[in-house]
C-alpha cells in the first residue's frame, strides 16, 4: 500500500481466482486502508466500509448506473448486450420500468405462489430424503428448487431451460474484467443469450406468468412494447444465479453452523431471518460498479468525473465498524441494513421472490431434517461478481 498525495493506492486485484476463491482477507485489507482505495490494476476507486459503500449507493445522482455496473463504461466501450432498463438506468428512464416490475414480482404480487412454492419444497425434500442421506446441496437442492418453480413463475416453456445458468454466471462474469472467466464463456454464451433473448417475446410467455404481465403492462402503456422484452430478460438475467447462490449460501451456513441449524429448527419462524443473515455473510452478489457523474469530493480522495467506483457489498456486510462480530453466522442477530441487495432506488427488486423461495425451502428442511453437516470441503466456482459454489457435500438425518 502506498499513499501518493495522499490517495491510498493498491496494486490488489480482487478478480484474481485465489482472491475470488477466499475473498475476506483481501476486503479486510481494503476495509483497514482507507475510506476510499485506488485500485491501480484497473483504473478504479475501491469501496469496502459499510459507510461509503451506503452512501454510494443511496445516491444514484453521484454515482450513476447508466454507464454500466461493471468495470466496462458504456460510454467508451460497447456493451455486449442492450442494456438493462433497469440496472443500467438513471431516473428518469429507470422509472417506469422499476414501477412495471414491482407491481408484478413485489411482495403483494407474490401472495399467491406461496402456497404453490412451499409444497413443491415438500415435494422436492421428499425425494431427497428417498435418496441416499449423502448428497450436494447444492446440486439438488440450491440449484434444483429455483429452476423448479422461477421459470414456470416467469411462464417459460420446459424445453431449454438449461441456458438459464450458464447465461446468468456469464453475465455477472461480464461486470467484471475480461479475464479467463470471460473469455473461457465467450464461445458458448451467444447461444444461451439467442434462446434468453428467444423467450422474452410474446409469443414464447404462456398466459398469467411474470412475463406475460410484464407484456401486459405495455398493452396498458405502463412501458412500451419494445420495452417488454428486456423486462423480461431482466428476469431471466437476475433471477436464477442470484437464488440458486444465496440458497447455497444459507445452507452451507447451517451446514457449518449446527447450533444455528438447531436454533431454526426450534424457532422455524426464523427461517427469512436466517436467509438475511446468510446473504449479509456470504454475499452471494459481491461486488458492483458505479461510474461518478462528476468529480466527486469524498474527503480524503476526489474520484474524477467518469471513473468507475468498485463497491464491495461483501466487505462492508462484514465491516466492524458497522457490525458486531461480523465473521460469525447469527440467527440471534437483526441482519436489516446489510448491502446484500443493494440499497436505494436501485435495490434488488427480486428480493421478495428471492425471499420467498427461501423460506419454503428452509420450511420444508426443518421440518423433515433433524441434522444436516458437511461431509468434505465445500467449493466454490469462480466468479467475477457472485460468491457461487459449485458443491456443498452434506449427510442429513430425517427426523
Ligand atoms: C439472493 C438473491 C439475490 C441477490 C443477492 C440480489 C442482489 C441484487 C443487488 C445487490 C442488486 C442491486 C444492483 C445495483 O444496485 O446496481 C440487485 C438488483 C436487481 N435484482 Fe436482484 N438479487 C437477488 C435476486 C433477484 C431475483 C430473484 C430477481 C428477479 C426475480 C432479481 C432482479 C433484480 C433486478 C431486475 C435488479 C435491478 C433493480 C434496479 O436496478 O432497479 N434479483 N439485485
Ligand atoms: O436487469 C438485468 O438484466 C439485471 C439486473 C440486476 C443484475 C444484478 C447486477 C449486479 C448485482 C445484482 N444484480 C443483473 C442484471
Amino acid at each position: 500500500m502506498t499513499t501518493t498525495d495522499r490517495l491510498p493506492v493498491s496494486d490488489i486485484d480482487p478478480f484474481a481466482m485465489d482472491v475470488l476463491e477466499d475473498p475476506w482477507a483481501t476486503h479486510a485489507t481494503l476495509r483497514d486502508a482507507a475510506p476510499v482505495v485506488y485500485l491501480r490494476r484497473y483504473g478504479v476507486y475501491a469501496m469496502a466500509r459499510y459507510e461509503q459503500v451506503h452512501a454510494a449507493l443511496t445516491d444514484w445522482q453521484s454515482f450513476q448506473s447508466g454507464a454500466g455496473v461493471g468495470l466496462s463504461h458504456f460510454g467508451q466501450e460497447k456493451p455486449w448486450r442492450p442494456p438493462s432498463l433497469l440496472l443500467e438506468a438513471d431516473p428518469p428512464r429507470h422509472d417506469a420500468p422499476r414501477n412495471v416490475l414491482a407491481g408484478i414480482i413485489g411482495p403483494r404480487a407474490l401472495r399467491g405462489l406461496r402456497e404453490q412454492w412451499f409444497a413443491e419444497a415438500e415435494r422436492l425434500v421428499d425425494e431427497v430424503l428417498a435418496d441416499s442421506p449423502e448428497f450436494d446441496a447444492v446440486d439438488r437442492l440450491a440449484e434444483a428448487f429455483p429452476l423448479r418453480v422461477f421459470p414456470d413463475a416467469v411462464g417459460l416453456p420446459q424445453e431449454g431451460r438449461e441456458h438459464l445458468l450458464p447465461y446468468g454466471s456469464f453475465a455477472f462474469n461480464a461486470f467484471g474484467p475480461r479475464n479467463e472467466l470471460v473469455t473461457s464463456a465467450l464461445a458458448e454464451a451467444g447461444e444461451h443469450s439467442a434462446w434468453v433473448n428467444e423467450q422474452c417475446s410474446r409469443e414464447s410467455l404462456s398466459d398469467n406468468g411474470f412475463g406475460s404481465r410484464i407484456w401486459g403492462a405495455a398493452d396498458h402503456y405502463d412501458i412500451t412494447h419494445e420495452q417488454a422484452p428486456l423486462l423480461v430478460r431482466s428476469l431471466l438475467t437476475a433471477g436464477v444465479d442470484t437464488t440458486v447462490n444465496g440458497i447455497a449460501a444459507v445452507l452451507y451456513a447451517l451446514a457449518t453452523n449446527p447450533d444455528q441449524w438447531q436454533r431454526l429448527r426450534e424457532t422455524p419462524s426464523l427461517a427469512r431471518v436466517a436467509f438475511d443473515e446468510a446473504v449479509r455473510w456470504q454475499s452471494p452478489v459481491q461486488t458492483f460498479f458505479r461510474t461518478a457523474t462528476a468529480d466527486i469530493d469524498l474527503g480524503t480522495v476526489v474520484v474524477p468525473k467518469d471513473h468507475k467506483i468498485l463497491m464491495f457489498l461483501g466487505a462492508a456486510n462484514r465491516d466492524p465498524r458497522r457490525w458486531t462480530d461480523p465473521d460469525r453466522f447469527d440467527l440471534a442477530r437483526d441482519p436489516s441494513g446489510h448491502v446484500g441487495f443493494g440499497m436505494g432506488i436501485h435495490q434488488c427488486i427480486g428480493q421478495h421472490v428471492a425471499r420467498l423461495e427461501a423460506e419454503a425451502l428452509l420450511t420444508a428442511l426443518t421440518a423433515r431434517i433433524e441434522t444436516i453437516e458437511l461431509t468434505g470441503p465445500a467449493r466454490v466456482r469462480c466468479n467475477n461478481t457472485l460468491r457461487s459454489w459449485q458443491q456443498v457435500p452434506v449427510r442429513i438425518r430425517a427426523a
